[in-house]
Order: C-alpha cells, then structure tokens, then sequence
C-alpha cells in the first residue's frame, strides 16, 4: 500500500516541464527557506509563506511575523494531530473554508512561547516523530492546522499544500505558513505578490500546480483516468471518484 507521496513521484515525462515549479519548492524548502503558495483566486485568494516545520529556523519564522503578518499557523497530518492530541479548536467549525485549527500550543520549554525563537522551537517540536502531547502546553502561540488526508488533491488550501510539500520533500507532514499582508494590512494578491516574491528573492508556487503534480503523478502510477477536474476549484468531488478507482485499484 502506498503511504508515502514520495513513493509517487517517479518521472514522468509528459509532466515534465509542469514538474519544474513543485521540484523547485521542494529544494528551497529542504534548504530551510520559505516559498510563497498562492490558492486560487475565487478561493481565498491569499498568498502565504511556507515553509517546513522541522528544520524552521528562529530567522524564518522572524522573517513571516516581520514581512507577512499574518497568523503563524503549523498545518500537520492528522496522524501528528492525533498522535499529539491537538484537538480541534471549536466543537462546530463555522470558518468559511473550514480550515481545522486545534487548540493553540507552545513546546513545554517555552518561557512565553512568543518569541520567534521560541515559536519555531514549537514548530520543529511539532515536528518530531517522537513528541508525545506531554511535550506541549496549551493554549500557545502556534496554531496547529489539521490536513486533509488526500492533501491538495482533497481540498485545495494552503493547510494542504504545505503537509504535501512535506510529503513531497520526505519530511515529516508539519509545515509552517503565514499569510502576507500589506502596508495597509489587507491579503496582498496579483501584481503584489510578484514584487513581494522579487523583493525578497522567493519562489512562488500556485495550489492548481502542485495538484497538477501529484494528479499526474498519482495518475501514472494508477492508471491514466485518475485526473480530478482542474476546473474546480475544490477538487473534493472529483477526488472521490478518483478514490474509488484508486482504492479498487489496490484490492
Ligand atoms: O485560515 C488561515 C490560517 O491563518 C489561512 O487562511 C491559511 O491560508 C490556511 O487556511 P486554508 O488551508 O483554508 O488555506
């Protein structure tokens, strides 16, 4: 069975000009920096700097409070959430996107938790494949996120963009992201965005990419028809379809 996303990217090379935009946010990503991913415009329409939780340094997570200032969020697996015990933030999640914030937490080490030191320190905690929920206080200062299992290919937000790079790099499935705001403190979009990326020397990475990358490659592995349909915006109901086949594929 497979388990990992790294156990679906061999080559392919029809999706080889598409591969180059997700292989090149991987590296950035393993090498510790921060990417911008962008969902769709009639979704969210928000660009958020990622980057993975495990190797996230005091100096990244210095860079998203000062230059994003958006929320620092950790989107994990729900395997970490459980094995964590983050549990959800509201009984009744009303958010118009759902996204599954839990209970905000700090490393138990933490003196505040609010330092930028002390918040990666939380986020690599976040990260360890031996934390145990013991190893964090709430509530805190980082917000954990919990991800769809099927990643993009499930729901299209940045909660699942960044648990599959993490996939996609062989780390562990806990990011780091942070929406970027303006001077005026509105969600930048559009042309901003490309100066903000070209300002700090960032690679920019759309959702419709990395599901055109893990479509095309989960299709070579499981059979051609496995497309979800790229026309819509959340590929949720395409993405059932595709499980079936996935799934009857397996037995
Ligand atoms: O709610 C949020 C956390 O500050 C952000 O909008 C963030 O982009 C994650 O949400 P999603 O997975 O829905 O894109």
């Amino acid at each position: 069975m497979i388990t990992k996303l790294s156990d679906w990217h061999s080559p392919s090379p029809s999706s080889e000009q598409s591969d180059e935009p997700v292989l090149r946010a991987i590296t950035q990503l393993r090498a510790g920096k921060a990417i911008i991913v962008q969902d769709a415009e009639d979704r969210e329409n928000e660009a958020d700097l990622v980057a993975l939780a495990d190797r996230v340094s005091p100096d990244v997570v210095n860079f998203m409070i000062t230059h994003g200032r958006g929320l620092v969020c950790a989107p994990v697996s729900r395997e970490i959430a459980e094995r964590l015990r983050l549990d959800p933030m509201v009984k009744g999640n009303s958010d118009p996107h759902r996204t599954q914030f839990t209970v905000s937490v700090d490393a138990a080490s933490c003196r505040t938790g609010i330092s930028a030191t002390e918040r990666a320190r939380t986020l690599r905690a976040l990260a360890d494949l031996h934390a145990t929920a013991g190893d964090f206080t709430r509530p805190g200062h980082v917000f954990p996120l919990i991800a769809h299992p099927a990643g993009v290919l499930g729901r299209a937000g940045h909660t699942e963009a960044a648990t599959d790079l993490a996939r996609l790099a062989d780390a562990p499935a806990a990011g780091v992201i942070c929406e970027i705001l303006g001077q005026d403190g509105n969600p930048i979009t559009g042309r901003s965005v490309a100066r903000f990326a070209a300002r700090f020397g960032l690679l920019r990475l759309t959702i419709q990419q990395l599901i055109r990358y893990r479509a095309a490659h989960d299709s070579a592995l499981l059979g051609r028809d496995l497309m979800p349909d790229l026309t819509n915006a959340n590929p949720l109901i395409s993405y059932s379809r595709y499980m079936e086949k996935a799934l009857a594929s397996c037995i």
